[in-house]
């Protein structure tokens, strides 16, 4: 084992090394390979967590599964085949979300460095913060096709993954989705709501009926009142809610979907005309929408489909790259929806089904009803195969980058131990060399924490704009602080009154979740104490009001703390930073308040749902468009080409807005409840955060 090689390593990291005790979260494409690489480094003590279990499309590129772990923990098998590299490691595996309050600051502190290999931006978040109180190094590394980048956070020393306001994602307005398709990927879109609508997790902003409040549309006839379906369907039970501001038609009615289609026992014909034709022609009604548009054709299923034929298992349906026929499309709705609803059916009452790209039915299910939804359109129709890439958000993960990022991880892993923190400048994995042929190339410096950063600067705080007339206390809590501000239990209080807004215990403060800001008292000018205790995370919150316009965001958050820091404050230089950054963080890492065993426990849980549809591989990648610009550093070991002219200077991390992140349409949208609600997107993307190279190939 090269782990046993003596002089691989020079003598004292190989001691270093042997001693240490290292923390691995996410077991997936690159954490299988970091924990490969840690293992044959001669790493003895190391601790892996991930909560997911192994999926078949796994198989090409985590390497340490096979066909025989599907299904099972990935931490426990990846430690499994780990241990049979060097049988003497010791490996501690973990099939746990790494967010869970089992692993709090103590559990941290524990390791001398930590590597993240994960792909979503909450769980980043969590880990970030939590290597940040227990002033741990953290080595953060992610994947995007054939890009790949390792950054160190160190707490005081370099930047943090929140010193940057991650790009927003980009978002549907969900009238868009719902009454005025012009793309695939919002019929896309459309089609994985009606999923949720049916058989998942069905969500208010995913309403995939016609709306009627778009203020593009004009009013609508009463006797179209209904909604979806409003020809009186007898079966489809109706509960009027109260009319919406700027609803024109006196009412909405919402209609239970899931129920009408369980009651009509998921009845393809009928479940196909409301959607692709009563709706459709409801949508017609609204005459607004399609004068300056190509109104919608609506289809019937007695014109597509011939009796007696939905049971054929069609041929067409395994063919992936072939663009269905809108009467192939039906065929397939109709059998996906009797293999889904009877999977549904067998679930316990509070059990939903999760849109997975890979499960078959779901899949075919969307593509199915997006191919026909952009018939209906006049949009191009899609393959299986675009559609799942676009439903999926996918980039493919390529086993090669993995690699390359997993072993820069690994060798970052060393400079930290030894203490050479110079040497650990974020390095980004490229397909193609720059103008000095380097395809792993370094930042110039470490980059120094931002210190407006409301996670590590010494005294959190964000202005908070917010129409305190019409946000309430829950949206508060879910939208702003735990969506936005990334908390996980959060803890408000009202400075000035004492009074505890929003309580991390349940049911502690129930009677507040549906007041408005305003009549709490929060208003223009309130400060709130925020707190999340497991994060060991505070911050103040300066509320600003105004008065959102109907289609406006009701909230914005400003996290410059700049703008409330005193002058002298204000004015100190950059250089001051990292020592305030350093007390930031003592203040912070003295005050861990946790419990003396906050370790982890070994308990088995099934993968959250918050997170499960989270993926953002957050590889971060930059138009380079001068490479003569770029001051080559050798990151020791890791370069690849000599450096060229030591004076020429680094771009600065300005011009970024082409890029973009890559997203999953589980994040959050953009906040307020107006009528018309923006959908996420699915389109790959590509993002920043901060400052360097890359070509995107
Ligand atoms: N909160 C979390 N706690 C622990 N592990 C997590 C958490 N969130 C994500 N992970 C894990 O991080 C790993 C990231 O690996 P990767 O990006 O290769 O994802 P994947 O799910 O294996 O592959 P793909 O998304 O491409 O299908 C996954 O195994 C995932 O389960
Ligand atoms: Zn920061």
């Amino acid at each position: 084992m090269a782990a046993a090689i003596d002089g691989v390593l020079p003598g004292t990291l190989q001691e270093l090394v042997k001693k240490s005790k290292v923390l691995v979260v996410g077991a997936g494409g690159i954490g299988c390979e970091v924990l490969k690489n840690l293992v044959l480094s001669g790493f003895n003590d190391i601790q892996i967590i991930d909560l997911d279990t192994i999926d078949l499309s796994n198989l090409n590129r985590q390497f340490l599964f096979h066909r025989e772990h599907v299904g099972k923990s990935k931490a426990r098998v990846a430690r499994e085949t780990a241990l049979s590299f060097n049988p003497d490691a010791k490996i501690t595996a973990y099939h746990d979300s790494v967010t869970s309050s089992d692993y709090g600051v103590s559990f941290f502190q524990k390791f001398d460095v930590i590597l993240s290999a994960l792909d979503n931006r909450a769980a980043r978040n969590h880990v970030n913060r939590m290597c940040l109180n227990a002033d741990v190094p953290l080595i953060e590394s992610g994947t995007s096709g054939y890009n790949g980048q390792v950054e160190l956070i160190k707490r005081g020393l370099t930047q943090c993954y929140e010193c940057t306001p991650k790009e927003k994602q980009r978002s549907f307005p969900g009238c868009t989705i719902r009454n005025t398709p012009s793309e695939p990927i919002h019929c896309i879109v459309w089609a994985k709501h009606l999923f949720n609508q049916l058989f998942g997790e069905s969500l208010d902003d995913e309403d995939i009926s016609p709306d009627a409040a778009d203020p593009d549309a004009q009013s609508v006839p009463q006797e179209f009142d209904a909604g979806a379906g409003g020809d009186g369907e007898a079966k489809i039970s109706k509960e009027k809610t109260p009319t919406e501001e700027g609803t024109n038609n006196g009412n909405v009615v919402r209609i239970n979907t899931r129920q009408w289609a369980k009651d009509c026992d998921y009845d393809a014909a009928k479940l196909f005309n409301k959607f692709f034709d009563e709706d459709i022609n409801y949508l017609l009604k609204m005459s607004n929408l399609w004068t300056s548009r190509k109104a919608p054709v609506p289809v019937s299923w007695d014109t597509l489909v011939p009796e007696g034929t939905t049971d054929i298992q069609p041929e067409f349906a395994r063919q992936h790259h072939k663009v269905w026929t809108v009467e192939e499309c039906a065929h397939v709705f109709a059998n996906t929806l009797k293999e889904l609803s009877a999977s549904f059916l067998k679930l316990k009452a509070d059990e939903t089904l999760v849109w997975d790209k890979d499960d078959q039915p779901a899949m075919d299910f969307v593509a199915a009803c997006a191919n026909v939804r952009s018939y209906i359109f006049d949009i191009e129709r899609k393959s299986r195969f675009e559609i799942k890439s676009m439903a999926g958000n996918i980039i493919p993960a390529i086993a090669t980058t993995n690699a390359i990022t997993a072993g820069i991880s690994v060798m970052r892993a060393f400079n930290v131990l030894e203490a050479k923190w110079e040497q650990c400048k974020a390095v980004y994995a490229r397909l193609r060399p720059n103008g000095r042929g380097q395809f792993l190339v370094p930042d110039a410096s470490l980059a120094e924490p931002n210190p407006s950063c409301y996670v590590c600067s010494l005294d959190p705080a964000i202005t908070l704009r917010i129409d305190t007339k019409r946000v309430h206390i829950k949206e508060l809590r879910d939208d702003v602080l735990i969506k936005t501000l990334n908390m996980l239990h959060p803890d408000v209080v009202l400075v000035g009154s004492n009074s505890i807004l929003i309580s991390s215990e349940e049911g502690e403060t129930t009677d507040n979740d549906d007041k408005l800001l305003s009549e709490m008292n929060v208003v223009d000018g309130a400060i709130l104490n925020c707190d999340d205790f497991h994060q060991n995370y505070s911050l103040s919150v300066i509320i600003s009001h105004f008065d959102a316009e109907r289609d406006d965001s009701l909230f914005e958050v400003s996290a410059d703390s700049k703008q409330l820091q005193p002058k002298e404050e204000e004015q100190k230089k950059p250089d001051d930073e990292t020592d305030k950054g350093k007390e930031a963080r003592k203040r912070s890492a003295n005050g861990a308040d946790v419990a003396a065993d906050d370790g982890p426990s070994t308990s088995k849980r099934s993968r959250p749902t918050e997170i499960e549809d989270d993926d953002d591989d957050d590889c971060l990648v930059i138009e380079e468009e001068n490479d003569e610009d770029v001051m080559v550093v050798a990151t020791d070991n890791l370069s690849v080409e000599s450096p060229a002219k030591s004076a020429a200077k680094r771009k600065p991390s300005v011009a970024i807005e082409d890029i973009t992140e890559i997203l999953d349409s589980s994040d959050e949208e953009e906040a307020g409840p107006t009528k018309c609600k923006r959908s996420k997107i699915e389109l790959p993307d590509l993002k920043i955060n901060q400052m360097e190279v890359i070509n995107i190939d």
